[in-house]
């Protein structure tokens, strides 16, 4: 069994026993089911910010520990203080080491746009989504057929939520579904882990023309996103660069000053 297939089990368990602990007219209930979201797309456009989105991340299948006793409130108020233009949440617990309270607590301290990052199969986490406050969903296609993308974006859709649609393999690509406002290129191959990406370079040119294009994972320097930058990706998705260091907020200030100060030189 890979890695998908173990988070897939592991999800259809989750979401049994959350959905009888709280139904879906619980979640409704919440404070931030009818706030309307600040967008990811547009915040990864703006001039004034980095395109950057700087990911909070404990642990993950492929290194293990990255950062076990970051303080969700000080990381993510440090990113967006170093000018990230949005943040992303893990908030699943046995595989990253996330959790919807992580994502509540971002929620609580930042007027920004928040990534809900989790592994979609259900409808019942859409809403769940919604009710934590997040801004935008990840869908992944490889999780996915083509039919439950167009309906869980539908569904998102429906309770303004902004949906981006992650690809790793090209053949993914028919799954685009309208209205989805980002996709992204995951660099990271998530059977084998290998990372290269240049992988996101090679399949710029093949992604549907309509949505704000964002490249993920395996970013180290100013250099890999230039490169990215050249290939007209306008949006960085970044994790473990920033979660390794004690000061996860300062590694992503640096990152935006030298790609800043490279972007000018050009
Ligand atoms: O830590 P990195 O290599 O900077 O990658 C961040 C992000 O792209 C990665 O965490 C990610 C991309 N797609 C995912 C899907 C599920 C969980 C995690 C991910």
């Amino acid at each position: 069994m890979d890695i998908l297939q173990k988070i897939r089990k592991q999800k259809e368990k989750e979401v049994a026993e959350r959905k009888s602990l709280y139904p879906l007219k619980l979640l409704q209930k919440s404070m931030y089911y009818d706030v309307p979201v600040v967008s990811l797309a547009h915040y990864i456009q703006r001039k004034d910010k980095s395109g950057i989105i700087a990911e909070f991340k404990k642990k993950s299948p492929s290194e293990g520990f990255i950062n076990q006793y970051a303080d969700v409130e000080a990381v993510t108020m440090g990113y967006m203080q170093s000018g990230a233009s949005a943040l992303s949440v893990l908030t699943d617990e046995t595989f990253f080491g996330g959790s919807s309270e992580d994502l509540k607590t971002a929620r609580t301290y930042n007027y920004c746009p928040i990534l809900r990052k989790d592994f979609i199969i259900d409808e019942y986490q859409i809403h769940e989504t919604k009710s934590i406050g997040a801004d935008a969903l990840l869908l992944i296609a490889e999780m996915l057929t083509g039919e439950e993308v167009k309906r869980f974006s539908e569904t998102a859709h429906e309770i303004g939520l902004e949906v981006l649609l992650e690809i790793h393999d090209e053949d993914e690509i028919s799954k685009y579904a309208e209205g989805i406002a980002v996709m992204g290129v995951n660099n990271r191959n998530l059977r084998d882990f290998t990372v290269d990406i240049q992988h996101s370079i090679d399949l710029y040119s093949r992604l549907p023309a309509e949505p704000v294009k964002i490249s993920e994972s395996g970013i180290h320097d100013a250099r890999d996103m230039i490169r990215l930058y050249k290939a007209g990706f306008e949006g960085f998705l970044v994790g473990t660069q920033f979660m390794r260091t004690p000061h996860p907020a300062k590694a992503c200030r640096s990152l935006i000053e030298a790609f800043q100060k490279e972007r000018q030189s050009r």
